[in-house]
């Protein structure tokens, strides 16, 4: 199983780099890989499991951030809404999948932000401002079974999505705050 200790930490060069496309169809190590990636994140949510292996709760993960330069992203989000007294918050999971070779295709004009900034699982150190993203994106990808898909996103889905193709482009959250406005006073941006 995938711990913290496998997760590389900012200034390991590797989440500088541009990760590499897979092939289909997957070996079987990148098979076992997208398998771990989606258990870990299951698995820091899981208040017990977390507690034992000393796991920070995620929400995305990417390749990279294994020291594994390959294009692949696994997210398991929380549906934030999520009561399980009122049927009507909705699923307790909005979306879980392993996502290989993702491509935002297409996204708003209209900007958005997390309200409290964001963090990374390899960053060991709180850095303030908003992180500026698209508000929707739409984006094509590969299932690990080959199977090409397209899937709108909105909202906190998008700023995970977002946040962890940008692992693959060698990208950090920082790189997105604004340092002349960094709680974007003067953006047009929606604050989720
Ligand atoms: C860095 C960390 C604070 C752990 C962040 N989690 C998070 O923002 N909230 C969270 C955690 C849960 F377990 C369940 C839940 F509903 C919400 C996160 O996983 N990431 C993923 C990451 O570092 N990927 O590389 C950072 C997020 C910031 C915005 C999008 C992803
Ligand atoms: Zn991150």
């Amino acid at each position: 199983m995938i711990l913290m200790k496998d997760i590389i930490r900012e200034g390991n060069p590797t989440l500088r780099e541009v990760a590499q496309e897979l092939s289909f169809p997957l070996s079987e190590e990148d098979r076992q890989l997208a398998h771990d990636m989606l258990e870990f994140l299951k698995n820091s949510q899981d208040p017990q499991i977390a507690e034992e292996y000393n796991l920070r709760g995620g929400v995305g993960l990417a390749a990279p951030q294994l020291d594994i330069e390959k294009r692949m992203i696994a997210v398991h989000i929380p549906n934030p809404d999520f009561d399980e007294e009122d049927a009507k918050s909705g699923p307790e999971i909005t979306f879980s999948e392993v996502m290989v070779n993702p491509k935002v295709i297409s996204h708003s004009v209209q900007l958005a932000g997390l309200e409290g900034g964001e963090g990374c699982l390899s960053v060991d150190r709180a850095v303030e401002g908003i992180v500026i993203r698209h508000f929707k994106i739409t984006v094509t990808y590969f299932t690990v079974d080959g199977e090409a898909k397209k899937k709108k996103f909105k909202g906190y889905d998008a700023m995970v999505i977002q946040h962890e193709i940008d692992h693959l482009n060698g990208v950090m959250f920082y790189d997105r705050i604004d340092p002349k406005d960094p709680f974007a006073q003067k953006k047009d941006i929606v604050l989720l």
